[in-house]
């Protein structure tokens, strides 16, 4: 029997929508196994009903993300020349995006009247080759150097301390499922012992009376995340937008002392959909017919290059709805797209879902 406000759509149950608050605490403070899987529960209805929650617990301390703000705030209150001197070739994702330079949309082969409306300026660092001197990972395939600026020492530093606080977050949350897959403890590990993350630090903002608000701007648009997973740090600031299963778009803040977290596209393909790499965008948060100014940085944990990610002999069902992919040429197909504005042509299942979206 399904509650109220729940329906059936195509064999997925349709749930009011609501992005859960889930307290991963017990994996993290490596609680007793029922507590675990309490957790494991409420994640596997999650990312099997909005692919989207929040996660509380997570252990990451107040000033670690105090500290990590500030850094971005100085970063983007740089000069732009001084911004730009940061760029680095498109294939590389690292340095300095400025406003208008990537058309999100297009990672899912989806073209936007004018292309380039995503004012996102961004700052991205990642997984490098010389992280693990011993296997010799190509910089190509994503492990290219970070950039780092030079007038400011302290964010370097500050900025790593939050990138690994996110890398563990990641880490615990494949644990939490391989438990919520039932799947043995520790299954994602050899997928994951060299992963491709990124962590890419947006800033949403133009001066006062500098935009035309023509129904096109977007402050990044619709699309869904590459990798495995994603752990999202935002201001409490409107502007992010999910699609639901009832085909609209709905907003979505983050709760006090929250992460929000969503599933991308490696993890609905090992899953064979039962898990949503559910599609978002930023929508400019016009206060006053003015821009409010948002931030987010967002932590993609994508998986190894060469980890070769085909349907779980869990999920198969009735066929597999892709075919084997590694998570390089995937990755490669869509940041084409995203970055070199090349529109991608493999993701037919997820541009249709844009494309029948009422807004
Ligand atoms: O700014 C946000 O809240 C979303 C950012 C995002 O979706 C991304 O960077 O992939
Ligand atoms: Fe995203």
């Amino acid at each position: 029997m399904l509650g109220d406000g729940a329906a059936e759509t195509e064999g997925r149950r349709v749930v009011e929508f609501h992005v859960p608050i889930i307290d991963i605490s017990p994996y993290v403070e490596g609680a007793d196994a029922a507590a675990r899987a309490a957790v494991a529960r409420q994640v596997d209805e999650a990312a099997s009903t909005v692919g989207f929650m929040q996660i509380r617990g997570h252990g990451i301390a107040r000033p670690v993300l105090d500290e990590f703000a500030a850094a971005l705030d100085e970063f983007f209150a740089l000069a732009p020349a001084t911004k730009e001197s940061y760029r680095t070739a498109v294939e590389f994702n690292r340095g300095y995006s400025p406003p208008k330079s990537e058309s999100l949309s297009l990672s899912l082969g989806v073209a936007s009247a004018t292309r380039m409306n995503d004012f996102f300026e961004a700052f991205n660092i990642g997984t490098t080759t010389s992280d693990y001197p011993g296997l010799d990972l190509p910089a190509r395939a994503g492990y290219a150097d970070n950039v780092w600026p030079a007038e400011l020492p302290g964010f370097r530093p500050r900025v790593q301390r939050y990138y690994a606080e996110a890398a563990r977050v990641a880490g615990t949350l494949t644990t939490v499922f391989a438990d919520a897959l039932d799947l043995p403890p520790g299954y994602f590990e050899s997928f994951t012992d060299h992963s491709l993350n990124v962590l890419r630090m947006n800033n949403y903002a133009l001066p006062p009376g500098s935009v035309d608000l023509d129904g096109d701007l977007k402050g990044m648009g619709e699309h869904t995340d590459y990798g495995i997973v994603t752990v999202l740090w935002a201001d409490q600031v409107p502007g992010l937008q999910v699609l639901g299963a009832d085909g609209r778009w709905h907003d979505v803040q983050p709760a006090d002392e929250a992460l929000l977290v969503n599933l991308g596209d490696v993890m609905a393909r090992w899953t064979n959909e039962r898990w949503l790499s559910t599609l978002h965008r930023v929508m400019p948060p016009i206060v006053d017919g003015t821009i409010e100014r948002r931030r987010s940085a967002a932590f993609f944990h994508d998986g190894n290059f060469d980890a070769v990610i085909e349907t779980l002999p869990s999920c198969v069902g009735a066929g597999s709805k892709y075919p084997p992919i590694t998570v390089s040429e995937h990755v490669q197909a869509k940041l084409a797209g995203s970055r070199a504005l090349q529109p991608n042509t493999n993701a037919h299942r997820e541009a249709a879902r844009v494309l029948s979206a009422r807004d």
